[in-house]
């Protein structure tokens, strides 16, 4: 037996042609083309490869790309500053402020200094709040990219035992969220539950967002579990994701797989949530043209 490979890089690419179309309304109604303002601080060649391809992302959809590269020991004023400055802008429409950032800086000070409605991002606590009590905000981009595969491969979910593992601000929390709204019951394992295997084992949906390279093995997933692999690892055999791939393959119903899968998901979404800024800032109503309302 052999899992379906979920081809995230295929759905993102979908996803990002109808942003396109989306900037295209846009502009036919508004005059204006929405702008996302990147800022990345100091030179992690990591962080350095994601702006890149996030800049490219943006302006193959249509839209204005703003990147703000500051030195690895800049002043947290002065970052502070930019985004004050970001803020005040009515060409940008989105905010996002690349982390890590350097220990010298505050992270939390940082995020809470966008404006909320234009973190794209979704991390501010404002964002945070809205989530959690169902407002309108901007959701988290990898957990809401993750939902709209899951709803693409199983349809409703409603119901489904769900476990993530992992419980960071950015991915593990908002991802718990999303699918408590999506009706299913879940459980967020993190460092100090006891037996993961036992609980993955009770598990439809596996949302492995842990940053260790193949802990999850095949032989905890239920027969047929959907998996959702976040994890994001450099190793010497190249970039792996949580999840032991070819394990989970001969269990699971269908897998995502690394690179492939939810990180491109996380790029078009990041474009999705700043044409929505765009349509909310400027108070014109936004066209769906996703085949599915999925993509919420
Ligand atoms: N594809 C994409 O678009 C993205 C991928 N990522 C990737 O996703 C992964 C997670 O990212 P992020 O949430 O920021 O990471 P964090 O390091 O912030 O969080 C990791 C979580 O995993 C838990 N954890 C650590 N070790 C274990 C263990 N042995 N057993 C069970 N749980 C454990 C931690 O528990 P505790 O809270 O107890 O410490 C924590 O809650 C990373 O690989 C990252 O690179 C991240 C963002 C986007
Ligand atoms: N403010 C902020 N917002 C973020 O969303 C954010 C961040 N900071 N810091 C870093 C993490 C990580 N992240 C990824 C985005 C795309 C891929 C992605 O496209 N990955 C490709 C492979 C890319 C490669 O080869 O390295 C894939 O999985 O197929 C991965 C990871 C966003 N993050
Ligand atoms: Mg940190």
């Amino acid at each position: 037996m052999s899992a379906q490979i979920i081809d995230g890089k295929a759905f993102a690419a979908g996803l990002r042609a109808r942003v396109g179309e989306g900037v295209a309304a846009f502009h036919a109604a508004s005059g204006r083309v929405p702008g996302l303002a990147v800022v990345l601080v100091g030179e992690d060649p990591a962080s350095a490869v994601y702006v890149r391809s996030k800049g490219k992302a943006t302006r193959e959809a249509g839209m204005q790309s703003f990147e703000h590269r500051l030195p690895a020991d800049v002043d947290q004023d002065d970052l502070l500053a930019v985004i004050d400055r970001l803020n005040g802008d009515a060409e940008v429409d989105g905010i996002l402020v690349q982390l890590p950032l350097p220990p010298h800086i505050d992270e939390q000070a940082v995020i809470t200094r966008i404006d909320p409605d234009k973190d794209v991002d979704g991390f501010h606590p404002v964002n945070a709040g809205r989530l959690a009590t169902g407002l309108d905000g901007f959701v988290p981009c990898t957990p809401a990219g993750c939902v709209m595969l899951l709803k693409d491969t199983l349809g409703d979910l409603s119901g489904l035992d769900a476990v993530v593992i992992g419980r960071s601000n950015i991915v593990g929390k908002p991802m718990a969220q999303l699918l408590i709204a999506e009706s299913c019951t879940v459980t967020v394992a993190h460092s100090r539950t006891r037996d993961l295997a036992g609980v993955v084992a009770r598990a439809d949906i596996v949302i492995a967002a842990v940053g260790r390279a193949e802990m999850i093995k095949g032989e905890w997933l239920k027969p047929g579990a959907c998996v959702i692999d976040v994890g994001i690892n450099r190793t010497a055999a190249g970039l792996v994701g949580d999840v032991d791939f070819a394990g989970a393959m001969s269990v699971a119903g269908a897998v995502t797989p690394v690179p492939g899968g939810v990180g491109p998901m996380t790029i078009a979404c990041l474009l999705r949530n700043t044409l929505i800024s765009a349509h909310r800032r400027a108070g014109v109503p936004m066209i769906e043209t996703a085949p599915n309302g999925g993509e919420r």
